[in-house]
């Protein structure tokens, strides 16, 4: 089913070894295949202004510590990559998501929210999530919620799963269908 003419998303994200990076993309292809204008960009290049009239605000980012990332776990799995010689992402840099909600101030926002994270291939009990920490702070800005929080998964040694990114394409396809949905309800 095809979005509406006037429908923008936005999804935001943070990365450090790249995975949710890569998810982030493939969502807004997905969403961009049901006719949803939408780009993926790190939260570090959104600022509050940027978001005024977007429909949809997808935000996800790693899960660290059962949750969303903090500045200590950032710094910790940015060293660990480096000793193990591998190349961070070019949002590694931050600032990231918990910066990023905390510098937009609560409450002046109006569309809608989805959210997502990635995280190892277990038993969610044993890794926690960060994406419903972070759709719990897009509501607080005001955003409503779109969907459930969703979860893409990756090895023990950080590799997305095969098919993620497919998934991940579905799921914004998904959300376009629902924002249409929702959108129409509206009225
Ligand atoms: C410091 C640190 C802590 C992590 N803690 C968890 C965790 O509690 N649960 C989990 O499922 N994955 C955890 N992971 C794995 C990451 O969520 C996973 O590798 C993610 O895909 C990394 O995303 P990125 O490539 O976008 O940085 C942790 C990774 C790091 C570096």
């Amino acid at each position: 089913m095809d979005g509406n003419k006037t429908d923008n998303a936005l999804v935001v994200y943070e990365s450090i070894y790249g995975n949710t990076h890569a998810i982030a993309d493939a969502i807004a292809e997905g969403l961009r295949a049901a006719s949803v204008d939408a780009a993926a960009v790190p939260a570090a290049q959104v600022t509050g202004d940027s978001l005024e009239g977007v429909s949809l605000v997808v935000a996800g980012g790693p899960t660290h510590a059962h949750g969303m990332s903090r500045p200590q776990l950032r710094e910790s799995g940015a060293k660990a990559a480096a000793e193990a010689g591998v190349d961070l992402d070019p949002a590694a840099e931050g600032p990231w998501l918990r910066e990023w909600f905390d510098s937009l101030g609560p409450g002046r926002h109006s569309g809608w929210a989805a959210s997502f994270d990635t995280r190892f291939d277990m038993p969610e009990l044993l890794t926690g999530h960060a994406s419903k920490g972070i759709l719990k702070k897009l509501e607080r800005l005001g955003f409503r919620k779109l969907a459930e929080p969703e979860s893409f998964l990756v090895t023990r040694d950080s590799h997305l799963l095969p098919g993620e990114t497919e998934r991940a394409r579905a799921w914004g396809t998904a959300l376009a269908d629902e924002l249409l949905h929702s959108e129409a309800g509206k009225d």
